[in-house]
C-alpha cells in the first residue's frame, strides 16, 4: 500500500519519521511540499520521492493531507482531478470535517479524520480518528496502522474531535507551558537553569509514568504529595487563588471554539 503525505511541515515530517522508523518501505511512500528547500531536505533525510500533489494524489493508494486548515480547500481543489474511488484521503487538519472533505473528492474516495500530536516524534503520539461516511473497517484499520507506527490511537465519534484537538492536539503545548515556568520559578528560587532545567524534566518524565503505570486518579496521586501543613499544601493553595484550574477551562474551550472556527476559513 502506497501513502503519500501532502503538506510536510512539522506534523507531516512526524508522519512521515513514524512510517520510515515503523519500517515502511520508502519506496511505498512520498511527499507533496510547496516549499523546494523543504522539499529537498526531506529528500536528503528520508530518501524519499518528492513529487507534486497531483502526481501524489494519482499514484497513492492513501493521501495524508498535512496542510494548514486554511489551504486545505487549495490543496483539495488541485487533487479532486486525480482522485478515484477506493482511494482513502486522510486529513490531519484541525478543524476540517469529514462532509467538508467528501464534497471536494470523487464519489467513493473513503475519508478519515485525524488528531494527533507531536510526541508522535518520539512515538508517544496520542492521535483520535473518526470515519467518514463512505469508510469502511479496512480503511479505518489502515489509519489505524499508520498512526499506531507514532503512539496510541483511539477511535471517536466526529463530533467530539473539536473538544480533542483542544486536549491532545493542542495539549504538549500547555505541558511545555507548564515546564517552561517551573524552570523559571526554579531559577528565581536561585537554581542554576541547568539543575532546574533537570528537576523540572524528570518531574514531568517520572509524575507521566505515575499515572501510566498506577493508573490512580491525579487527585489520589496529588494528595500524597500533599502533606499536611506542607509544602505542597501551600503552593497549591496559590494556584488555587490564582484560578489556574479556571485558566486551563478558558484555555481550552477557546481552543475548542478556534477549532470550530478553522474549517468556515479554508
Ligand atoms: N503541529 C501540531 O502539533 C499539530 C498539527 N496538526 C495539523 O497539521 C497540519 C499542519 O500543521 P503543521 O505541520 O504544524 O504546519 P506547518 O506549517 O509546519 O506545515 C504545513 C506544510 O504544508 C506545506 N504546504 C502549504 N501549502 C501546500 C500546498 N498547497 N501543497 C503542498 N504543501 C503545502 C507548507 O509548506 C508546510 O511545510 C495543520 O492542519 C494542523 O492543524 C494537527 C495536530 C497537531
Ligand atoms: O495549533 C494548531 O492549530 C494545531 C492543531 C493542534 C495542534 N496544533
Amino acid at each position: 500500500m502506497s501513502t503519500a503525505i501532502i503538506g510536510a511541515g512539522v506534523m507531516g515530517e512526524t508522519l512521515l519519521s513514524g512510517l520510515v522508523r515503523a519500517g515502511r518501505r520508502v519506496d511505498q511512500l512520498m511527499v507533496g511540499e510547496k516549499r523546494p528547500e523543504r522539499a529537498q531536505e526531506l529528500e536528503e533525510r528520508y530518501g524519499v520521492a518528492v513529487v507534486s500533489n497531483r502526481e501524489a494524489a494519482a499514484k497513492a493508494d492513501t493521501v495524508a493531507l498535512v496542510v494548514k486548515p486554511q489551504d486545505m480547500g487549495d490543496v483539495l481543489a488541485e487533487i479532486a482531478p486525480e482522485l478515484r474511488a477506493g482511494q482513502l484521503v486522510v486529513s490531519l487538519a484541525a478543524g476540517i470535517t469529514t462532509a467538508f472533505i467528501e464534497s471536494r473528492v470523487p464519489e467513493g474516495v473513503a475519508v478519515v479524520r485525524v488528531m494527533p500530536n507531536t510526541p508522535a516524534l518520539v512515538d508517544e503520539g496520542m492521535a483520535a480518528i473518526s470515519p467518514g461516511s463512505h469508510c469502511d473497517e479496512a480503511h479505518l484499520a489502515e489509519v489505524e496502522s499508520l498512526m499506531a507506527s507514532t503512539g496510541r490511537v483511539l477511535r471517536i465519534p466526529e463530533k467530539q474531535m473539536d473538544a480533542v484537538t483542544a486536549i491532545s492536539g493542542s495539549g504538549p503545548a500547555y505541558i511545555f507551558f507548564v515546564v517552561e515556568s517551573m524552570i523559571e520559578a526554579g531559577v528565581h528560587l536561585g537554581l542554576p537553569r541547568a539543575t532546574a532545567t533537570d528537576l523540572v524534566v524528570q518531574t514531568l518524565v517520572g509524575s507521566a509514568a505515575m499515572l501510566r503505570e498506577t493508573g490512580s486518579h491525579p487527585v489520589v496521586l496529588r494528595e500524597q504529595v500533599t502533606s499536611p501543613g506542607g509544602t505542597t499544601a501551600s503552593a497549591l493553595r496559590e494556584l488555587e487563588i490564582h484560578k489556574v484550574r479556571a485558566a486551563f477551562l478558558a484555555a481550552m474551550e477557546a481552543a475548542r471554539n478556534r477549532s470550530r472556527e478553522l474549517a468556515e476559513g479554508s
